[in-house]
């Protein structure tokens, strides 16, 4: 992880808050001061949530609106609701202090999201006409795309406007950052339903419990879920492929654990065996507003197919499927997210005050400012190479469902991504496989 930090001659390396005058505020970095690039009577801010719901973000809000006023006597701060279409479509919100000292007790936004709906030149236009100089962006990886389009604009244009975005992702897929804020509300609020998975399976003759947790590319809460748990036999995510029939598969996994214990959890990413529902129902991908391809449900799926394969081999057994979905996103964020939103909300008033724009984020425990690009090229996702999923797989003592081939790719590809030396080790299998991905570019 070289990135972090002054990855963009616009980004300082680091910004720390040296002297709140009534003139301004002088920054230090690494080197030389910097004065502020915006006086705070002349701050016009709006503040805007895109995508999914994720815990913590009315907590982003309460602080850019309170940190702005508290630390920089700025007071001229919108809410644009309902997202990115919110610029040109609704009224603005005015927000004070007061108006937004409760809410980051309620899980949600105030503000609203959306997806879809970004139409770069009509929010330009909606920024440029209204006289709005600071912009927070809060969202995922689409987001930052969109927060990235809309500074390439106002950088076009030529305005005096700062772009700050501040990443959220309830997946935990957002690339170069330590973690998203609303991850560990998460894993936590995930105990709950594990728990709930655990008691009804273990109150069964046979029982299985499932639970489908959220994850579309990258199985980060799953992982950390299980390991937090410890009632969890096997963990499905969507970067270890399975297979259900034959030696090493899920079934004959199923059946001994059963046979062992009498009763076992499942936890499944909902990005998790989608190729193998797409071979058994096949349908035409479907796309939502924001061009995210929507996912088949692994968990409805897996629950028929055990059923199916128990009474195949006339087994008496009970599944109970849970998701939890929609009941982890909508909680508000625990104390140690709150302390990280806030954070964030602060070193993103911080860095737009000194004119930057750019993706805020914690990167290797330091808070730093990232180019927007730098975090929307690739994708935050569990190496099942490394340790962490090794200790996964130790807990549960689950199949890792991999052969000798699949752990070698994934190395490779490992390796690729990472531009390293082909390891002096390293058999013939593993160089003419790079040579072919280099050969492809
Ligand atoms: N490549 C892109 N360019 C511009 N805007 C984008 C892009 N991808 C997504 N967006 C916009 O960002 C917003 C949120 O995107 P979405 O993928 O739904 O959620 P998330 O930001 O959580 O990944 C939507 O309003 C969408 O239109
Ligand atoms: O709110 P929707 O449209 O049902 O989307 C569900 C998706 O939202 C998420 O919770 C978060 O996704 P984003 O990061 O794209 O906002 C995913 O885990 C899930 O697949």
């Amino acid at each position: 992880r070289q990135y972090f930090v002054n990855a963009d001659d616009t980004v300082p390396e680091k910004v720390v808050v040296q002297k709140n005058s009534p003139r301004g505020v002088h920054f230090r970095r690494a080197g030389p001061r910097q004065r502020v690039y915006f006086e705070p009577e002349d701050v016009k801010a709006c503040i805007v949530t895109c995508g999914g719901l994720c815990p913590g973000l009315n907590t982003v809000i309460r602080e850019l609106v309170c940190g702005l006023s508290h630390m920089y006597n700025v007071n001229d701060v919108f809410g644009i609701q309902n997202g990115y279409k919110g610029f040109y479509s609704s009224n603005y919100l005015p927000m004070t202090p007061k108006s937004v000292n409760d809410i980051h007790k309620r899980g949600g936004t105030v503000l609203g999201s959306s997806r879809g709906g970004h139409d770069t030149h009509k929010i330009v236009d909606n920024i440029q006409d209204r006289g709005i100089n600071q912009v927070y962006i809060i969202g995922g990886d689409g987001t930052q795309k969109g927060a990235y389009e809309i500074f390439k604009e106002i950088r076009r244009r030529g305005l005096k406007v700062a772009v700050a975005g501040i990443p959220k992702t309830i997946d935990n897929d957002i690339a170069v950052i330590d973690k998203s804020f609303g991850f560990d509300t998460a894993v936590e609020e995930a105990q709950r339903a594990i728990d709930a998975a655990h008691v009804e399976a273990s109150s069964a003759e046979n029982g299985i419990g499932l639970v489908k947790l959220m994850g579309r590319y990258s199985g980060f809460i799953a992982m950390y879920a299980t390991l937090a748990s410890r009632d969890v036999d096997c963990c499905l995510i969507p970067e270890s492929p399975f297979y259900l029939e034959g030696e090493g598969g899920l079934f004959e996994y199923i059946e001994r654990r059963l046979k062992e214990n009498n009763h076992m959890v499942i936890v499944v990413a909902e990005g998790a065996g989608q190729d193998l529902i797409a071979k058994s129902i096949p349908v035409a991908d479907q796309l939502d507003a924001s061009g995210n391809k929507l996912l088949l449900d692994v968990g409805l799926w897996l629950t028929h197919k055990i059923k199916d394969h128990c009474k195949s081999k006339k087994m008496e057994m009970t599944i109970k499927y849970i998701d939890p979905t929609y009941m982890i996103r909508a909680i508000p964020s625990n104390a140690s997210d709150n302390v990280y939103c806030t954070l964030l909300a602060h070193s993103a008033i911080h860095g737009a005050m000194a004119g930057y724009s750019f993706t805020v984020g914690m990167v290797n425990g330091r808070h730093a400012y990232i180019p927007f690009h730098r975090v929307t090229s690739t994708r935050n996702k569990v190496k099942i190479t490394d340790r962490m999923w090794a200790r996964l797989l130790s807990s549960t003592n689950q199949p890792s469902f991999l052969s000798k081939e699949d752990i070698m790719e994934a190395r490779e590809a490992e390796r690729l991504a990472n531009r390293l030396p082909v390891p002096a080790s390293s058999s013939e299998h593993t160089k003419k496989h790079s040579a072919s991905v280099l050969s492809n570019g």
